[in-house]
């Protein structure tokens, strides 16, 4: 004998774009995002018993992402994705839970001359902010926001030295190395306990994001790094100062290691240490540094 043991589905993929146009300056915004929506709830004898009577299309669900789109702003994505899976489990009496992600592009507007364009756009990298949204009947909301792809180099202000040394140890001790990692930060909202709250706090979501990049980038930047390990939880750290809903900050780092190249062979060519001008970028395998930070006074007070 068997047993459903859990399931959901949906539509996954879904690209939209929308446009703004400010009929008053004549100024144009865009929003691409992917989305997807995956549901749960009374739906075991869609999969035992072949009973489509309770599975609402994948195609709907696609129709209901372009039409929430039209009639409901996009931007944040967080309470767009939080309007999107209150819906289901509103409009279907059987469908208990809403699971939506949300991928926001990167369309950066252009500057043309020194001068903000009014509708031309670039995408500066294939970093994007990402949401997920669940959307719970009983429960609630939870909301993660995140920033993925956003690759970073610094050519020097970086060291690791002092970690264990054994049999098994090749690794030099340096003062002075690059550091370069793909950022994934992610941070979680305190629990909503439904759609109006998420609306009460919606002009929290933004800032948050602004807050959580740029303390990413000048701490990179600016941190004389101990190791990946130590400049991360500062990062975190000052996340949480910034934004007083956020419960917990995770960072995953690979660490994209450049190797030195000995380039004696050379004539001579000194391009080791204090001489070192040209590395060999790595691909593989890369280091990989993650911790999540929380409130060590357990979570904050509204
Ligand atoms: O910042 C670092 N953390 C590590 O744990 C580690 N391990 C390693 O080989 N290099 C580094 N760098």
């Amino acid at each position: 004998m068997s047993t459903l043991a859990a399931a959901r589905y949906g539509k996954d993929n879904v690209r939209v774009y929308k446009v703004h146009r400010d009929e008053k300056t004549g100024e144009q915004s865009v929003c691409e995002m992917t989305v997807c929506v995956l549901l749960e709830g009374d739906i075991e004898t869609s999969y035992t018993k072949a009973d489509n009577s309770v599975v609402v299309a994948t195609d709907s669900i696609k129709n209901t992402i372009y039409i929430t789109a039209k009639q409901q702003p996009v931007n944040p994505p967080e309470l767009f994705g939080s309007i999107l899976g209150t819906h289901f489990i509103q409009k279907y009496s059987h469908i208990h839970a809403a699971h939506v992600h949300i991928v926001t592009h990167r369309w950066v507007r252009m500057q043309v001359d020194g001068k903000p364009h009014p509708h031309s756009f670039v995408k500066d990298s294939p970093e994007t902010r990402d949401v997920q949204v669940d959307v719970v009947e009983g429960k609630g909301i939870s909301i993660n926001s995140s920033i993925q792809g956003l690759t970073v180099l610094k050519s020097t202000g970086s060291q690791f030295w002092g970690f264990v040394r054994d049999e098994y140890t090749t690794l030099k001790e340096t003062w002075d190395r690059i550091l370069s990692t793909d950022v994934a930060a992610n941070w979680q909202w305190r629990q909503f306990t439904g759609l109006a709250e998420v609306r009460t706090h919606a002009d929290k979501f933004n800032p948050a994001w602004e807050a959580a990049r740029a303390i990413t980038l000048k701490t990179f930047a600016e941190d004389n790094s101990a190791s990946v390990q130590a400049t991360m939880y500062l990062m975190g750290e000052k996340i949480l100062a910034a934004a007083p809903l956020v419960d917990t900050v995770e960072y995953a780092l690979p660490n994209n290691h450049y190797f030195e190249v000995d380039l004696s062979w050379h004539k001579g060519t000194k391009n080791t240490g204090k001489d070192a001008e040209v590395y060999a970028p790595q691909s593989n395998p890369n280091g990989l540094i993650k911790c999540t930070v929380g409130r060590s006074g357990g979570k904050p007070k509204l």
